[in-house]
């Protein structure tokens, strides 16, 4: 058994012992019951993931940034040169993206992971050097991946959830950095769900209507040269091995360690929260792989991108806020982490009706 298979036997599904007493005890607390609104189902969650009641508070949080290229760049899907990804990653190291500047207001760690980027980086502190390959092939000639890469990548990303969480991380947070992974999220998303490519697909870092237009046919084109008929999903077997052929057939470098990372949180029960359209598109291949992936994410935020709310419905998570964001680099769920933070934390510092002596109107009317 290798890394993904030991990984995907650990994960457990939320537990329902610990959700009913979560439940319980989020209505004995000092506050009209459901005023929390959704805070409370967070606080539920966390502890139906967690298996205990409440669940830890998920401090400290650590961001990581899986960087890497696409093929399909070649196709004009989008306007920015492809050298941008790697300069981002030089920006993110040197602490000047938006990603850093969420990071330290929210007080999470950065890790920045170049996964498959196609430039050149210069070797520096702080960079988790984990090529797979220099970006993916184009996926409108074929797979983007060898099943080999997109299993060295998923494997890639459940080490540094792992290696994060024996650091002492207790909430892990996604980001991503990769000129053109707009694309190769909607063809994800396309062929996990079996949306229509013209749904799922939108403008990226803001492509104009001709690039959009382009864009719509390259995943179609990328799905059905890669025998992934658009309105097929429901008709494709289920499992680990098509979750694995899908990411390599349609996916990045990037949303196989995402996957990767979402299965290592899972499996050692701490909770990941999401970013936006690459992270929901990852996510889908993580619950492909395991269906009890998704009980161990938290929605951060909902993304411009609107292949994004295809991929949540399918997983049935609730964003936490919808601000418009289409950044990316993890920073719709950096802003949503304190959120989730004061949610826990509700469930361990609040006092209940009978320790603070306040009546309940339920009692009374019993
Ligand atoms: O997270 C999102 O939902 C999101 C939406 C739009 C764009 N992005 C970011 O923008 C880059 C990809 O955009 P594009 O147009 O080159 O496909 C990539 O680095 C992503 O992190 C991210
Ligand atoms: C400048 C820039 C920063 C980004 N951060 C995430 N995706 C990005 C894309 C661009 C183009």
């Amino acid at each position: 058994m290798g890394l993904l298979e030991t990984t995907l036997a650990k994960i457990h599904p939320a537990d329902r012992n610990a959700r009913a007493l979560a439940v319980a005890h989020q209505d004995r607390l000092t506050k009209p019951r459901g005023s929390l609104g959704a805070l409370e189902d967070v606080a539920v969650r966390l502890a139906a993931a967690a298996g205990t009641c409440p669940a830890p508070l998920p401090v400290p949080a650590a961001l990581a940034i899986f960087a890497a290229d696409h093929g399909v760049h070649a196709q004009g899907v989008t306007p920015w040169p492809q050298e941008v990804t790697g300069q981002m990653v030089a920006n993110f190291l040197a602490g000047g993206a938006v990603a850093n500047a969420f990071a330290a207001q929210a007080g999470a760690s950065v890790t920045v992971v170049d996964v498959g980027v196609a430039t050149e980086l210069p070797p520096g502190p702080g960079l988790v050097v984990r090529k797979v390959a220099s970006g993916t092939a184009d996926m409108t000639l074929g797979p983007a991946m060898t099943l080999d890469q997109a299993r060295a990548a998923v494997e890639t990303g459940i080490t540094v959830a792992g290696d994060l969480v024996a650091a002492g991380a207790r909430c892990l947070v996604t980001g991503d950095m990769g000129i053109a992974n707009t694309t190769a999220s909607a063809a994800l998303i396309c062929a996990f769900t079996g949306s229509d490519p013209a749904r799922a697909t939108g403008r990226g870092t803001g492509v104009d209507d001709a690039t959009l237009t382009r864009k719509i046919e390259t995943v179609r084109r990328a799905l059905t040269v890669n025998g992934l008929p658009p309105d097929g999903a429901g008709d494709r077997p289920a499992g680990a091995a098509e979750a694995l052929r899908l990411l390599a057939a349609v996916g990045g470098l990037e949303h196989a360690a995402l996957a990767g990372f979402v299965l290592g949180g899972a499996a050692a029960r701490v909770p990941v929260i999401l970013d936006g359209v690459i992270a929901g598109s990852a996510a889908l291949a993580a619950a492909a792989f395991s269906s009890a992936a998704a009980d161990h994410c938290v929605a951060g935020h909902l993304s411009a991108e609107p292949g994004h709310a295809i991929a949540l419905a399918h997983l049935g998570l609730t964003p936490l806020v919808d601000l418009g964001l289409r950044l990316g680099e993890g920073t719709g769920a950096l802003l949503a982490y304190p959120l989730v933070a004061a949610a826990a934390r509700v469930m361990h510092d609040v006092a209940t009706f009978d320790s603070a002596g306040v009546t309940d109107k339920e009692a009374q009317a019993t």
